[in-house]
């Protein structure tokens, strides 16, 4: 009954006191990002890393450890063969229900119909009698930012609704799907393309690059990204120029080193040597990722009159719609072809309403997961005079192999001033080690990640310690236990010439939720009535802790109190 008031049908955003445990404990939330739980062996980085804090709390009590699912259905996603995900593991932590995730409610559109009855479209459509429609977005079929399904199923709706010219602006991934997968969805596009040609309809794709080194950048960490892929696609300029994109992806993955997630940014050519297909005054524009956080800074480029962030050179006239808005609190961008969900009454808000001052940080790869993402994909503050967060500056323009501890340390200095400080009382932080160095697909850099990960852990628990406060510590989805591809049975597989096949990618594996510290009341445990219970379980647990019963559509709690 927590969110109405008793005899009275009005919302309030006053949470009922819980029955026993007290308020005004300080309370850690801890997010490892891409830290499952996986048998021990020799690809389980999190198992052959040295990591004694993590290790001493999955060895402690067996009432305050245990797993949660953090993948498929649990969180919002179409199928349980669906991986998790930062964006719906945070959702789901923050906001304690499970939400149809972007995924399905792109599927559902599509299946539909509905997709091509809304104003997105329409605004989209008005430009198919003399523009060009251009879609850009993560071909791959990794089901994290897109899937290959659903771009085939928008060019046979869109050719079904006359459009006359497509232009397809491809990005590789080889980081949610394995490294070299990117030929083989060149091929499974271009066959498709040139099927609508048979259908009299001028299909091609236009230009490409790698993911991580062409447009997809978050929470601003390096525009220069974005600017390489704005050149290719809106103006036809990159350093290499291909007449066919399976030559493009073929000839630029034979050079040494290269991988799906950073190949260089090309331009395709016709034989007159001319870009086929830069954006132009008339054209339409759909991204075609249903994720936000990668959408973000090419939908302003796209969208906003007056921008800063890199030189243009020229800013076509276009009808632009995202395939969701990516910003509901920003309205970007106000033309979308699928609505969002609306992730509401979060956990963040009703606590900061309830008066628990809240300090949220992570470096800046992972800063949007414990604000934007955590609070229903809403950037700012609820109340600023309430909550602080901060951001340490990401190392830019490197792959995270290279720097494996990233900033995890000084993440966890910023949580212990936070707790030391005593001015808030909920210090919540993103660790994004195991995932951002589990993506390079570099075991023994992961490992060094995971070392830094529990350190880190280490270093925030001790600061709960001295002022006797709470913690929480857990994941939002599984990477660095598992490094290799495995067939059905679970045997690694191997590649043409005998090697293991890396896995970049995140896995199906659950994710252990640790609590405890000097001010968890004796005789809270973890009840046993929830043995399919998964992250969206968990911002009631945090409620709870804070002295908090959770709304009554929250999902349930994980813990109980026995009285002694
Ligand atoms: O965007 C990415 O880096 C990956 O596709 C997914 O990783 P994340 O969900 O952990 O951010
Ligand atoms: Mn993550
Ligand atoms: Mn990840």
């Amino acid at each position: 009954m927590g969110e109405r008031e008793m005899g009275s049908s009005e919302f309030s955003w006053k949470l009922a006191d819980h029955p026993k445990l007290p308020k005004g404990k300080q309370v850690a939330v801890v997010v490892l990002d891409g830290w499952g739980e996986a048998s021990p062996n020799e690809y389980n980085c999190i198992h052959i890393a040295d990591t004694p804090t993590m290790d001493s709390l999955k060895n402690g009590a067996t009432n305050q450890w245990r797993l949660v699912k953090a993948h498929g259905k649990a969180v919002g996603l179409p199928t349980d063969d669906d991986m998790g995900n930062s964006e719906v593991g945070h959702n789901a932590l923050g906001a304690g229900r499970i939400y149809a995730q972007g995924a399905q409610l792109v599927d559902l559109a599509l299946e539909s119909g509905k997709i091509y009855e809304g104003e997105g479209f329409k605004y989209i459509q008005e430009c198919f009698e003399t523009g060009t429609l251009h879609l850009i977005g993560l071909l791959s079929d990794g089901g994290v930012h897109s899937r290959l399904d659903q771009l085939q199923s928008l060019l046979k709706g869109v050719s079904e609704r006359g459009v006359k010219r497509v232009r397809v602006h491809i990005l590789t991934d080889g980081r949610d799907v394995l490294d070299g997968s990117s030929v083989g969805f060149v091929e499974t596009l271009e066959n498709d393309l040139a099927k609508l040609r048979e259908k009299g309809i001028d299909a091609r794709i236009a230009s490409g690059g790698g993911r991580m080194y062409v447009t997809m950048d978050r929470y601003e960490n390096d525009w220069d990204v974005v600017k390489r892929g704005w050149d290719a696609q809106v103006l036809g300029k990159a350093p290499h120029t291909f007449k066919s994109a399976i030559e493009a992806v073929k000839k630029l993955r034979a050079e040494p080193k290269a991988n799906d997630q950073y190949l260089p940014p090309f331009v395709i050519i016709d034989e007159n040597e001319k870009p086929v297909g830069p954006i132009i005054d008339g054209d339409a524009v759909v991204t075609l990722n249903f994720r936000a956080d990668r959408m973000v800074m090419i939908a302003k480029a796209l969208e906003y009159e007056n921008f800063d962030k890199f030189d243009r050179v020229r800013y076509p006239k276009i009808h632009y719609a995202g395939m969701l808005q990516y910003d509901g609190e920003l309205k970007l961008p106000s033309h979308y072809l699928v609505s969002p969900p609306e992730i509401e009454r979060t956990s963040g808000e009703y606590l900061v309403k309830n008066g628990i001052r809240t300090f949220a940080c992570s470096e800046t790869v992972k800063f949007g997961h414990v604000t934007f993402f955590w609070n229903g994909n809403r950037s700012g503050y609820f109340n600023p005079d309430m909550e602080e967060y901060v951001e340490i500056p990401s190392d830019s323009g490197i792959t995270f192999n290279v720097k494996p501890k990233m900033k995890a340390l000084e993440i966890a200095e910023k949580a212990r001033d936070a707790i030391l400080s005593r001015k808030f009382d909920q210090v919540r932080v993103n660790l994004p080690n195991g995932d951002m160095v589990g993506h390079t697909g570099d075991i023994e850099a992961t490992i060094v990640a995971c070392k830094a990960a529990d350190e880190a852990v280490k270093m925030i628990l001790d600061a709960i310690d001295q002022v006797g406060g709470i913690y929480v510590v857990t994941a939002d989805h599984g990477n660095a236990e598992d490094m290799v591809k495995r067939d059905k049975s679970g045997k690694p597989l191997l590649d043409k010439n005998g090697n293991i096949q890396i896995l970049t990618s995140h896995t199906l594996q659950p994710v252990p939720i640790a609590i405890g510290g000097p001010g968890l009341l004796p005789g809270v445990s973890y009840r046993n009535d929830l043995p399919n219970a998964g992250l969206a379980n968990v911002a009631a647990t945090v409620m709870n802790l804070h002295g908090f019963e959770a709304p009554s559509d929250y999902e349930p709690t994980l813990i109980e109190v026995v009285d002694n």
